[in-house]
């Protein structure tokens, strides 16, 4: 089933254009990811999904609901992430989500919500004296307290450290696995990744794809490139006459082969016949960095952990 769907949505500050006819649509039990560079959109986007702002055209459903005309009960069923800013430094742990549970009908076990984001000893810590990973998983303790069917997490690891990213990341995953539908907004292309069911790309305030990881990886380049050295003399037409190679490059003893479809075993199955031993073999992997920049022209920026908590 449908969780969400934006149509045609356009929503304008003053003569700027931050969105210009975005559409997507997000299936129940999805981590739907949106990345795309500064000022591409995506919060406008997302505040639109939260009724956070009104769209001037354009149409937002949440499970059916119209995210304004409907603000009440979409606010029942969709979880937002807090701004931390927001938080007096003197305010516990469970003071915080009791606060925010008696904003809705039907709220989550506070107990269970503590012990799945791995809060239960920190219950009586006074926000202040949190580390950046425990605010940032209050943060998700507090989108998800209302017991919501979608949550709206933006930025979610951005000022954390390694481990306290790979902590969050598996915690998303086990939220998801409890039947919520997520909608993640991030700078990080390894996050978006890992994480995303699929990804819209969004640039200049419009769609520029929606896929799956590995399709828009796909689809940015078919190319590959595999590098290693030789020991012994090699002809290049032994690789040059391949199928799958459109470029040789030989730089001393080092060979850098581009080409598409099986171009390794293509290489491997080459050298072999040739008897030549392949040393330091290599093959670039492209990841998403290069369906970024693909899609934008631009390389994905991460945001100045020094603005954000630092763990
Ligand atoms: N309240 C506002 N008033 C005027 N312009 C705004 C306002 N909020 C955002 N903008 C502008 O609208 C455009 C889209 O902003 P938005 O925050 O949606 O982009 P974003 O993709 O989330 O950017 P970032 O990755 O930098 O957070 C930007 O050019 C931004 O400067």
């Amino acid at each position: 089933m449908t969780a969400l769907e934006v149509r045609n949505l356009h929503k304008r500050y003053g003569r700027h254009i931050a969105v210009d006819d975005v559409s997507f649509t997000v299936e129940e039990g999805e981590i739907f990811g949106i990345i795309g560079p500064n000022g591409a959109g995506k919060t406008t986007t997302v505040e639109c999904v939260a009724g956070l702002r009104t769209p001037d055209s354009g149409s937002v459903s949440v499970l059916g609901l119209d995210p304004v005309k409907d603000r009440a009960e979409v606010r029942e069923r969709l979880g937002v992430q807090p701004q931390e800013s927001g938080f007096p430094d003197a305010i516990k742990v469970a003071e915080a989500l009791e606060l925010y549970s008696s904003f809705y009908r039907d709220p989550a076990d506070r107990r269970e919500l503590l012990e799945l984001l791995g809060l239960t000893e920190k219950r009586d810590t006074r926000y202040k004296a949190l580390s950046g990973g425990q605010k940032q998983r209050l943060s998700i303790a507090l989108a998800l307290v209302g017991n919501p069917k979608v949550a709206i997490l933006d930025e979610l690891t951005t000022g954390l450290d390694p481990q306290a990213r790979r902590d969050t990341w598996t915690l998303v995953e086990q939220v998801r696995d409890t039947g919520v539908t997520i909608l993640l907004v991030t700078h990080f292309m390894d996050e978006a990744e890992r994480l995303s069911d699929r990804i819209a790309v969004i640039d200049g305030g419009r769609v520029a794809a929606v896929d799956t990881p590995a399709g828009l990886i796909a689809r940015s380049s078919a190319e590959q490139q595999v590098r290693f050295r030789v020991s012994q003399p090699l002809d290049r037409s032994v690789l040059t006459g391949l199928p799958d190679v459109t470029g040789v490059e030989i730089t001393d003893d080092r060979w850098l082969v581009t080409g598409r479809g099986q171009l390794l075993s293509s290489v491997a199955g080459a050298l072999a016949r040739a008897q030549v031993v392949a040393e330091e073999l290599r093959v670039d992997q492209r990841n998403l960095d290069d369906a970024f920049v693909a899609f934008t022209g631009r390389a994905p920026q991460t945001p100045e952990p020094s603005d954000r908590t630092v763990d």
